[in-house]
């Protein structure tokens, strides 16, 4: 059983712990896992010892872990998605009331003057320093039309909103589950022009790294409220504290602290709440755990952000086999011949490829001999072989 050693980097829900089957034991090092769970602990700089085979990231952005370096160790990385969107849609509309009505401010008073006898009297004298305006009638912008992204527009539009949506990567569910009442941007300066708030929800990655830039920002209506989150490293915060600092940008609403944005004039910033709800942390902690289980015992990969989906479901058959290798010309004919040439009958085969690299999982007729996955591993461009099951 020392493929069901589980390490948790953060807290998980217990919901999700508790689905681990028998034979799966939680420990308290790294050192002897087959799996990690993890939320936003910074994994890009951890060494990962040899037998770790998956990491499954309970939550939807997996800037913390290095996704390449875990490809080609062998190490298939999952992520949730979806499982956090409707969390972080609250909290982007409450952002929204938040940038737009001082209530912060209002509320600050209130426990400034909370001994003053005529606060009732006072209060109306005072309120109008924190009146604000509407969302109704305004325009909003989403960048990024995922989980998260539709959710925003769909909810937009249901408080009146005229909403403007852009992402050039737009996936067929994503289309079904937006309103048509969303107006397709084809280019993000249309969102720019015509927008009073903008909200960005795409991944942080090294193309979409500062794109909300002084040259963006010049872009934007004057005045307008910045919605960030998604990670704080979509935006130049240079630019964007002289951008406040000149009431060229009202307000940012933002997730993520930094020793920038926490000074920030006119920055209202939360401690990265978005997805810190009971729901949002069960339900990621369920499907995280779910997955993981699926990939170390039935070796079906879903939702994973570095190797390719497979999913032949329970084995049935003497043996399984699974193969994480380079997606180079002439794998999958040394792999089939190497199992022809002893007489191993393949009955179900699996095979699918992303980016450099490739997986290959496969149910034999017979049990195999004990040296099979040694000699698999000396195929040049495989990089890790497991027996998954043997149906003895
Ligand atoms: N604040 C929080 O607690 C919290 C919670 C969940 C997710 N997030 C962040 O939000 C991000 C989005 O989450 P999601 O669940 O919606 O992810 P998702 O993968 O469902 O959606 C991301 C969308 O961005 C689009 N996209 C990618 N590059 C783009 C670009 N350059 N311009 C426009 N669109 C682009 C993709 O096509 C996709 O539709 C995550 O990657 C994560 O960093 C934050
Ligand atoms: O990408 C995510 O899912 C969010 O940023 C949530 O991160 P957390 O799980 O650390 O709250």
């Amino acid at each position: 059983m020392k493929d069901r050693k589980i390490f948790c980097l953060n807290n998980i829900a217990k919901i999700g712990t508790d689905g681990f089957r028998s034979g799966y034991t939680l420990i308290d090092s790294i050192d002897e896992a087959a799996g990690v769970l993890v939320r936003s602990a910074d994994m890009k700089e951890m060494s990962f010892p040899a037998g770790l085979r998956a990491i499954a990231r309970a939550g939807a952005g997996v800037n913390n872990i290095p996704l390449d370096r875990c490809a080609e160790e062998g190490i298939v990385v999952f992520n949730t998605p979806g499982a956090n969107a409707n969390s972080v849609k609250e909290l982007v509309l409450c952002g929204m009331f938040l940038a737009s009505r001082d209530i912060a401010g209002g509320i600050n008073w209130v426990r400034e003057n909370a001994d003053d006898e005529n606060i009732a009297k006072t209060t109306e004298k005072a309120k109008k320093a924190f009146a604000g305006t509407e969302l109704k009638g305004k325009t909003l912008g989403v960048i990024g039309l995922g989980a998260i992204g539709v959710l925003v527009a769909n909810a937009a539009i249901s408080l009146g909103m005229k909403v403007y949506g852009f992402d050039p990567y737009l996936s067929v569910n994503s289309a079904w589950n937006l309103s048509p009442m969303v107006i397709h941007a084809e280019k993000i300066e249309e969102v720019y022009a015509a927008s009073d708030y903008i909200t960005i929800h795409v991944p942080a990655t090294a193309s979409t790294k500062g794109m909300i830039s002084a040259e963006a920002i010049a872009q934007m209506k004057n005045g307008v409220v910045l919605l960030n989150f998604a990670r704080d490293t979509l935006v130049d915060e240079k630019a964007l504290a002289s951008a406040l600092e000149a009431g060229m940008v009202k307000r940012y609403v933002s997730d993520f602290p930094t020793p920038a944005s926490a000074h920030m004039k006119n920055a209202i910033v939360i401690p990265h709440l978005g997805a810190s709800t009971e729901e949002a942390e069960d339900n990621c902690a369920v499907m995280a755990v779910k997955q993981l289980q699926d990939y170390l015992d039935n070796g079906n990969i879903r939702n994973s952000v570095n190797y390719p989906e497979i999913n032949l479901g329970f084995c049935e058959t003497e043996a399984r086999v699974a193969i994480l290798h380079r997606n180079i010309p002439n794998m999958l004919s040394q792999i089939t011949n190497f199992f022809g040439n002893q007489g191993l009958n393949i009955e179900n085969l699996a095979n699918k490829s992303r980016g450099d690299y490739a997986y290959t999982l496969l149910d034999l007729s017979h049990p195999m001999p004990h040296d099979t996955v040694e000699r698999l591993k000396e195929i040049d461009g495989v990089i890790r072989v497991r027996r998954i099951v043997e149906n003895k």
